[in-house]
């Protein structure tokens, strides 16, 4: 029987902690820490299917970041069926490889895996890129997360003192210690290693680190984003944090990236 690529499925790790999955993008939906509140915003309207991209959760960004290149935006990752090759009590793992459609818009032979396991106050997501071809290919990449915010109050704090680059305009600020989440804003901020925190008075603080992603984007599309899967009203119920790899990176052909992220719910 096929198995429906848009039908979600939630995953209860032993300790409670929940991960919600979809195998249309290699998507983690939703995560809920151990005895918590939900922390990754799903967009009430979101659509799933061939050729959508899920509003919210984590959408996988490969192999291309945003319009940064020839490919459709954030290219073609996220918006295909994967298969999933490991799925129980709060771990699942998905697949995607190149077919005829991936290799009409991005001539390459790919593997891509997502994994990703929720237990206690932590989601650790990894992100494996391999060159299953016979010639070299060069890569962005990102996992696109979206965290809930609860209160208007809410800060993220960790990139301070950074420049941030606006990935409309491509001016360069110096981004304050500490940031309202909610405001309008959507930069990259090249070689921000340490951890950030998004410091939520209703829900607590999350603490998002990574490793193979150098890089972070922040954006929140403010009121009047025009998205039309984002209900009006709905920017301000969410923040996008993402561990991204910015520059390109040349993969051999059998050689194989990997960029994992893990986020911590509570205080550090
Ligand atoms: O609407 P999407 O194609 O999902 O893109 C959503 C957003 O992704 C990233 O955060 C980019 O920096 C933004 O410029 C873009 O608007």
């Amino acid at each position: 029987m096929a198995i429906d690529p848009c039908s979600s499925q939630t995953l209860t790790g032993p300790d409670g902690a929940e991960l919600v999955v979809c195998a249309h993008g290699g998507h983690v939906t939703g995560w809920t820490p151990a005895g918590g509140r939900g922390r990754l915003w799903l967009s009430p309207t979101a659509e799933c299917g061939p050729g959508l991209a899920i509003r919210g959760g984590v959408p996988v960004i490969f192999p291309q970041f945003a319009g940064r290149g020839p490919l459709p935006k954030h290219g073609v990752a996220r918006n295909r069926a994967w298969a999933v090759v490991d799925s129980g009590p709060g771990h699942w793992a998905a697949r995607l490889e190149d077919d005829e459609k991936t290799r009409d818009i991005w001539p390459h032979a790919f593997e891509l895996v997502l994994t990703a396991r929720a237990a206690g106050q932590t989601l650790d997501l990894e992100l494996t890129a391999r060159n299953t071809g016979d010639s070299a290919w060069d890569f962005t990449a990102a996992l696109h997360s979206y965290f809930t915010v609860g209160d208007s109050g809410a800060t993220i704090a960790g990139l301070g003192g950074r420049a941030a680059s606006d990935n409309a305009d491509g001016r360069t600020t110096v981004l304050d210690e500490v940031l309202r989440a909610l405001d309008t804003r959507d930069v990259s901020v090249e070689g921000a290693t340490g951890p950030v925190l998004l410091d939520d008075p209703e829900l607590g603080r999350l603490t998002v680190t990574a490793n193979g992603f150098p890089d972070r984007v922040v954006w929140n599309p403010g009121p009047g984003h025009g998205l039309g899967d984002v209900p009006a009203g709905g920017e301000s119920g969410f923040v996008c944090i993402e561990p991204a790899l910015l520059e390109p990176v040349e993969l051999a052909p059998g050689s194989a990236w990997t960029g994992t992220v893990r986020v911590e719910a509570g205080i550090r």
